[in-house]
């Protein structure tokens, strides 16, 4: 199945975006544990949150939670602390996206995680119990997941736990978002330096309201900062969201899009700027890489972009899939050292009826659809269904944006 995009006569759009999965995905477990009575508003329809939804009120002790890694991280520490016997797999992809950091550490607190296949991959058999907790060590440089896998179910072990992070850390942001949403949900954790502490505490339930998806909003940005004439209002976000991804306001403002904030969103409009090259060291906000790099090459602006090493363990490996698609359209980037990826203006022949690739990773769907803002035929996207992951009403909310948007079968 693919869609061909094509360019709105005028762009026009105020979007209610979907709720963050990653708030939602944290609210379930923190919900779950504080045995919350209040159900959570806005949370999301995407598929990375259904999948938790239904293991969190399941009877079932085997769970299939497809292509969700916070699902699988945060599942496999919550369910290694509740009595019983669990299995959890995924897609044929989380079958081969790595957690050995993470059941290392939790076997080294006092529970009983084993692999059913692969060493060092799910699918996992859990045997749940109260956990000890104490003092451990683990790689900060891989996925901040398993970091806040742990820290979520921290204040219910025995002793509490501290936690000392080795090396680079990757996804500060989302670590942060852990330790705020747990903070609401009245649990304390002292992060200084690399060592990260949670005393034995108990949760406590409050009524919880997802914000909207900063991550998701970047497709806007990247159509604004695409197009001669929009007008873009973005529902639900906040400028001091509790969301890393809200950093990409400021580096789009680079690239010609100002932000305005409202009490209900956000205003997208033009601001005259335009940086010469971007550098950006994507560490932080890892998600928001591919809209940066499609959104330069589409402007002409060449691009250093480093921080990109966790790009390899994501849904695809992002780094060849960009390179791929781009080439395909006549851009040709360079990747060195697993985690750096540049655009000098290099060009190359482009193909006559290019169809996007999409890998079974939502984020190159949604990333590659401003495409059709500057090629005047559109752009032909594969598998577009893939943007069920984060953003499943995606493609309905750009045809009310005014795209045409035809199923090719
Ligand atoms: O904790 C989270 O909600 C997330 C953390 C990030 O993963 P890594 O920590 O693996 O970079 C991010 O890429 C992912 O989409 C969501
Ligand atoms: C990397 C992502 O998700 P996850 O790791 O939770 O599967 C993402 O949504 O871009």
């Amino acid at each position: 199945m693919s869609y061909v995009v094509k360019s709105p006569v005028s762009l026009k759009a105020s979007i209610k975006l979907p709720a963050s999965k990653s708030i939602c995905n944290r609210a379930l477990i923190l919900n779950a544990l504080s045995y919350s009575p209040y159900e959570i508003r806005n949370l999301s329809d995407c598929d990375d949150t259904e999948v938790m939804v239904k293991a969190l009120n399941s009877n079932d002790r085997d769970f299939d939670i497809k292509a969700a890694g916070t699902a699988m991280r945060f599942l496999t520490a919550f369910l290694s602390k509740v009595v019983g016997e669990w299995t959890i797999t995924g897609t044929q992809r989380m079958k081969n996206r790595p957690i050995k950091i993470l059941v290392d550490a939790l076997n080294s607190l006092g529970a009983r995680v084993e692999y059913m296949e692969k060493e060092g991959y799910p699918p996992l058999r859990i045997f749940g119990s109260a956990l000890q907790g104490g003092e451990i060590s683990l790689a900060g440089g891989v996925s901040s997941q398993y970091i806040s896998a742990l820290l979520m179910i921290a204040p219910l072990m025995e002793k509490g736990l501290t936690l000392h992070l080795e090396g680079a850390i990757i996804s500060k942001p989302y670590i942060n978002l852990t330790l705020q949403l747990m903070e609401q949900y009245g649990v304390k954790a002292d992060w200084s330096g690399q060592t990260i502490k949670v005393r034995p505490q108990d949760y406590h339930p409050i009524p919880f309201t997802v914000e909207s998806d900063w991550s998701a909003a970047s497709y806007w940005y990247s159509m604004m900062a695409l197009s001669k004439n929009a007008e873009i209002e973005l529902l639900g976000l906040f400028k001091n969201s509790l969301q890393g991804d809200a950093a990409g306001a400021k580096l789009f403002a680079q690239l010609g899009v100002g932000t305005t904030y409202t009490d209900r969103g956000v205003i997208l409009k033009h601001n005259g700027n335009r940086t010469k090259k971007l550098n950006y060291n994507f560490v932080n906000e890892p998600d928001l890489a591919q809209t940066f790099v499609v959104t330069c090459v589409l402007l002409n602006i060449p691009f250093r972009f480093t921080g990109l090493q966790s790009l390899k363990i994501k849904e695809t490996d992002r780094i060849e899939a960009l390179k791929t698609e781009l080439c395909k359209l006549g851009y040709l980037l360079t990747d060195s050292n697993d985690s750096i990826l540049e655009w000098n203006g290099e060009r190359c022949e482009p193909q006559a009826h290019p169809v996007i690739a999409t890998y079974e990773d939502h984020r190159m769907a949604m990333a590659f659809a401003p495409v059709a803002l500057v090629v005047p035929e559109g752009i032909e996207i594969a598998d577009p269904q893939v943007v069920s992951k984060s953003y499943p009403h995606f493609w309905e909310d750009l045809k009310k944006a005014g795209f045409i948007i035809i199923d090719n079968g």
